[in-house]
């Protein structure tokens, strides 16, 4: 069973010692706990905007039911349907447009973006991801955005997760890194189409989201 956000305890601030940052590869890096303390407020921000733009699980192409849940805030929210994977402007749920990505979102987005030595945040679009134990992200690469000189960041929270981090060919070795809350990952650069998943999500259980995980990833989409 998975807790409603609503049930769960108030968030309140993890105290961790700060970590240094972890080079992946060539323009990729793994910034431990740049956003743990704010973490409680994107937590809240994640739980309005689902009240009004909701969570599901969309089809593949090929007509499998993803594993992962999604929604989306900012001008462009990724889609997946029978027609292929896409960037539309308004909810396929809700046919409304989806809602601006919050200010709390940006300021985060912002200091990783820095703190990874690029110049400029990705802010087209906020992919918000919701894993409950088993769902998994398999090996892939983000290309359906046409800004390839735009990093990508992504922030996890909640329940730990196993990130695949390969190389530029999925035929590469694949490493394992686990991501915990607050944890920020960016790629860019020669890093950009690096293939990356998430192995199924072991059933475990984070003060402030049960045994969920949820994984926020900026894009811009057009250059
Ligand atoms: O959940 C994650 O950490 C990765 C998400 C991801 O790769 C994606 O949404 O494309
Ligand atoms: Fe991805």
């Amino acid at each position: 069973m998975t807790a409603d956000l609503f049930d769960l305890p108030q968030a309140r601030p993890v105290s961790r010692a700060p970590a240094p940052p972890v080079s992946l590869a060539e323009g990729a890096v793994l910034l431990p706990g740049l956003a743990l303390s704010d973490a409680p407020a994107l937590l809240a921000a994640i739980h309005a905007i689902a009240l009004i733009t909701p969570f599901s699980r969309m089809e593949t192409p090929g007509g499998r039911l993803m594993s992962v849940a999604m929604t989306a805030c900012g001008e462009y929210g990724w889609c997946s349907d029978r027609n292929g994977y896409r960037y539309t402007t308004t909810s396929p749920l809700t046919g409304e447009p989806w809602l601006p990505i919050p200010d709390i979102f940006v300021t985060v987005v912002r200091r990783a973006t820095a703190a990874a030595g690029y110049p400029e945040p990705p802010l087209q679009s906020c992919l918000i991801n919701r894993y409950e134990p088993g769902a998994r992200l398999s090996l892939h690469q983000d290309r359906d955005e046409d800004a390839p000189h735009m990093p990508i960041v992504s922030i996890s929270l909640g329940v730990a997760a196993i990130f695949l981090w390969g190389g530029l060919h999925r035929s590469d070795p694949v490493r394992r890194l686990r991501l915990t809350h607050g944890d920020v990952v960016v790629w860019g650069g020669p890093s950009r189409f690096v293939f990356h998943g998430i192995a199924p999500l072991a059933r475990s259980s984070h003060p402030n989201t049960g045994d969920c995980r949820f994984n926020l990833t900026f894009r811009q989409i057009r250059a």
